[in-house]
């Protein structure tokens, strides 16, 4: 599981909802329960949301937004946050309540997993403020069930994920951990079932990704077409940053429409950060880095 931060007030615990990013997505077959068999290399970045939480005597659960994103986010029994909470007290038979504070500091519904990383968060702090453990292939269930990215999401590290999102295979690949990463959303929301649904059936082969540059040549986003059928602006985006100094890679993430832009240096990193935001100031647009765990 990821690392901890410190707590804040007695008896307030705290989790990072750490962003999740395809590196690359191939799809090959829409399933019969319709959702599509993937093929994906998750990475997570150091940027995140961060949940905060400590026991209500009451019993009640309670969410409050903050946050850059807050407003684009109900913060009633449909957030993720709301129904990870839930679903893991109905699991593990608690009376304790909790009263829980999001911080939305990603953009919502964008392809870097902020709601499924904000429900990973919430089961990891839960367990610990409930002082709850769960079988492992329990607790993936529990995550399945709120999301295909969740499963990933418990331990944000970088791996390999397969079938709707439940088959995960920690991966290692030489001089990524700590690469300078670049995040940039234009602004516009999409969503995930209509972008897979204009997939365009051509299943374009497996994804083998033993390094970096494998990764580039041989990956692909096969979400990408469709997304920019419905947002143009992604195709803007991803020239901008495949115009940048220093870049190894560029490439949108899930079902976007954020991409991300992977650097050699941290120079090359926040010279794209700064030029990107001269030219396109209501871009959304994030420097972080690979998370090494
Ligand atoms: C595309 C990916 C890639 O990592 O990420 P995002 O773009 O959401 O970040 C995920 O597969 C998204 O997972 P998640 O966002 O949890 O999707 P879910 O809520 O489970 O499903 C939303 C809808 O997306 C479609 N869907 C999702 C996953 C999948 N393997 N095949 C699908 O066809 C289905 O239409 C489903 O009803
Ligand atoms: N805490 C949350 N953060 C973000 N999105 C949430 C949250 N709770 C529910 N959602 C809903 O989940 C959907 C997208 O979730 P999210 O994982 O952010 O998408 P993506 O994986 O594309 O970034 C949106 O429709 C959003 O309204």
């Amino acid at each position: 599981m990821p690392h901890v931060e410190a707590e804040c007030r007695a008896g307030e615990l705290v989790e990072t909802a750490f962003a999740k990013v395809n590196l690359a997505l191939h799809v090959r077959k829409r399933r019969p329960d319709g959702y599509h068999a993937l093929e994906s290399l998750f990475v997570f970045a150091e940027a995140g949301d961060r949940l905060a939480g400590h026991v209500r005597p009451d019993g009640m659960i309670s969410l409050r937004v903050e946050g850059p994103f807050a407003q684009m986010l109900d913060a009633g029994p449909d957030n993720l946050v709301m129904k990870a909470a839930c679903a893991l007290r109905f699991h593990v038979g608690k009376e304790d309540g909790a009263a829980l504070v999001l911080t939305k500091n990603l953009p919502v519904a964008s392809g870097i997993g902020g709601g499924s990383a904000d429900a990973a968060a919430a089961l990891r702090l839960l367990m610990r403020l409930w002082d709850v453990s769960i079988a492992p292939e329990t607790l993936e269930q529990i995550a399945l069930s709120l999301g295909s990215d969740v499963p990933a999401c418990l331990s944000s590290v970088t791996q390999m994920v397969s079938g709707r999102g439940e088959v995960l295979q920690r991966q290692t690949i030489p001089g990524l951990a700590g690469m300078p990463m670049l995040l940039v959303n234009p602004g516009v929301g999409v969503s995930t079932a209509r972008i897979f649904g204009g997939w365009d059936q051509v299943d374009r082969g497996a994804l083998a990704a033993s390094d970096l540059r494998q990764l580039v040549e041989a990956g692909r986003n096969d979400l990408e077409p469709p997304a920019m059928a419905v947002a143009p602006v992604i195709g803007e985006v991803l020239s901008g940053l495949r115009s940048c100094e220093g870049v190894a890679m560029a490439r949108m993430s899930g079902s976007g429409a954020t991409c991300f832009a992977l650097f050699d240096t941290e120079r090359d990193l926040v010279a794209a950060a700064t030029s990107l935001r001269e030219g396109h100031p209501q871009w959304w647009i994030a420097e972080t880095r690979i998370r090494s765990a």
